[in-house]
């Protein structure tokens, strides 16, 4: 097996809605994306899937939540865009966009909201 990684970044506001302490108000992070996918077979090139690609697909999924209030964002109209479940919703975006790779499986998700905190989403 193949492991792959990429990352990236984007700057948003957000605020735990029921949090009780500081990050219940209006806060901005410059969050941090890990993606990991893997898989065990390799092209006639010996690469699973080209890094570029990877590194498109990612930022079009964080180009969404760039400078957005992430509250704001349908998908979190009913949850808190926690670090957790930031990951999961670019975990699932990330799958919808690698679908036509089937032989690239998204193994994991870390979202940073420090160097010295983040989440991880797989399934
Ligand atoms: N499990 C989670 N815990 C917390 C989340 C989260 O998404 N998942 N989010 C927050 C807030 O977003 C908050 O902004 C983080 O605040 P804090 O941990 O205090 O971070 P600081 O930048 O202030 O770092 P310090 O190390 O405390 O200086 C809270 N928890
Ligand atoms: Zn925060």
């Amino acid at each position: 097996m193949f492991k792959l990684k990429v990352q990236d970044y984007f700057s948003s506001a957000h605020y735990l809605k029921d949090y009780k302490g500081p990050c219940e108000k209006i806060h901005g992070h410059n969050w941090k994306v890990e993606l990991i996918v893997e898989g065990s077979e390799l092209n006639s090139l010996d690469i699973l899937i080209d890094f570029a690609i990877l590194k498109k697909i990612l930022k079009e999924v964080l180009f969404e939540l760039d400078h957005k209030l992430l509250n704001e964002i349908p998908y979190f109209e009913n949850i808190n865009p926690s670090s957790e479940r930031l990951a999961e919703y670019i975990f699932k975006k990330v799958k919808e966009k690698l679908s036509s790779y089937p032989n690239v499986k998204v193994k994991e998700v870390t979202v940073f909201e420090t160097e010295k905190a983040g989440a991880t989403y797989y399934e």
